[in-house]
């Protein structure tokens, strides 16, 4: 079957370079504009490989100014990508574009709607350009906005104007989902609401594509997921692969007159103010040596804390790792 959505060696550049010229989105800061200028502007996307199976929910993660929004707009049709393919259910979504639109639902950062009508009204409109629109009553229940059709958009919070976002997305009951971060400016609850419905969706068979700084959001939500870092993808796979690639941790604090010295060879440790921290491949053969050194050696480890890497520092890592090699570079 083919997949929902596929990219192929995608690039996407902007031509005139990131100079803060006009037309330029904030994000970029100016490390990472050098390092990705080119003779024809400035590359925000470089190259970029994925493909999401049809029913997936898909996070594209990454620093500011990454260019997951750049990518994501290849794919919706809204740009010509500068090189490579993009294809969404099979079709190209620029070339193609009377093919795919009327199949996808795309959530944008930001949604711009007429800032004057009430919601009622708005979904009435995007409605009338929807062909099969789903009932208004029913996207509005489903994105906990049922209650409020008779308010301005301009008078709703920034948190239910994502949820009306999100509700015109869904409009056309689109078999693959763009979702540009959105859960921004969400509540905890408006979250959790959310992460429910595209699990939901997921479960009616609908692909989704979403892009997140919330790594919990990735973590809990996506079956797999991409880290971008300046124009690239650094890592992907599922949320357990990503976070297995970095090493578990182990911490305690040594007493007084035992030197992180002591520890076996094998523990290479590093010590800041009594407190060891190890950082480890192989976290259940490093603590059974650990406890078993400190039983024989009668030695108390206080504070001691062990656990395996989190998205949020797989996250990190990549970040700092990709910053000191450019600095190496430079
Ligand atoms: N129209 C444009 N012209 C020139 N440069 C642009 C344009 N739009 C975006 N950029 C630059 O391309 C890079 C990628 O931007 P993009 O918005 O895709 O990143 P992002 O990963 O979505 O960032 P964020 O998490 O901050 O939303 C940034 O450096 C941005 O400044």
């Amino acid at each position: 079957m083919t997949p929902a959505i596929e990219a192929t060696e995608l690039r996407r550049t902007y031509a005139g370079g990131a100079s803060g010229g006009s037309g330029e989105r904030s994000g970029a800061r100016s490390a990472t504009r050098t390092s990705r200028r080119s003779g024809r502007g400035f590359d925000a996307v470089r190259g970029i490989s994925f493909s999401v199976p049809r029913g997936e929910i898909f996070a594209l993660l990454g620093t500011n100014g990454a260019g997951k929004t750049s990518t994501v707009e290849l794919l919706e049709g809204l740009a010509a990508p500068s090189g490579g393919t993009a294809r969404v259910l099979g079709h190209d979504p620029y070339r193609e574009r009377s093919a795919v639109r009327p199949r996808i639902g795309v959530m944008l950062q930001e949604g711009g709607f007429p800032s004057d009508l009430t919601v009622a009204e708005t979904v009435r409109m995007w409605a009338g350009c929807t062909s099969g629109a789903r009932p208004a009553g029913e996207v509005l229940t489903a994105t906990g906005l049922a209650g409020r059709e008779r308010v301005r958009v301009k008078q709703l919070s920034g948190g239910e104007r994502r949820r009306l976002d999100l509700a015109l997305a869904l409009l056309g009951r689109p078999e693959v989902l763009f979702l540009d971060e959105p859960t921004t400016g969400l509540d905890a609850e408006g979250r959790r609401d959310t992460w429910e419905l595209v699990r939901a969706l997921r479960a009616e068979g609908t692909t989704v594509l979403l892009t997140t700084h919330y790594l919990e959001e990735a973590e809990t939500l996506a079956d797999r997921l991409a880290i971008m870092h300046q124009g690239r993808i650094v890592l992907s796979g599922t949320p357990a692969e990503v976070t297995a690639a970095q090493p578990a941790r182990i911490r305690f604090t040594l007493p007084d007159g035992v030197p992180a010295g002591r520890l076996p060879l094998r523990l290479r440790a590093a010590e800041t103010a009594g407190r060891v921290e190890i950082r480890t491949h192989a976290l259940q053969d490093d603590l059974t040596e650990l406890l078993g050194w400190a039983r024989e050696e009668g030695v108390r480890l206080d504070g001691l804390d062990a656990r395996s890497a989190s998205l949020e520092e797989a996250f990190l890592d990549i970040a700092s790792r990709t910053e000191r090699q450019e600095a190496d570079a430079r």
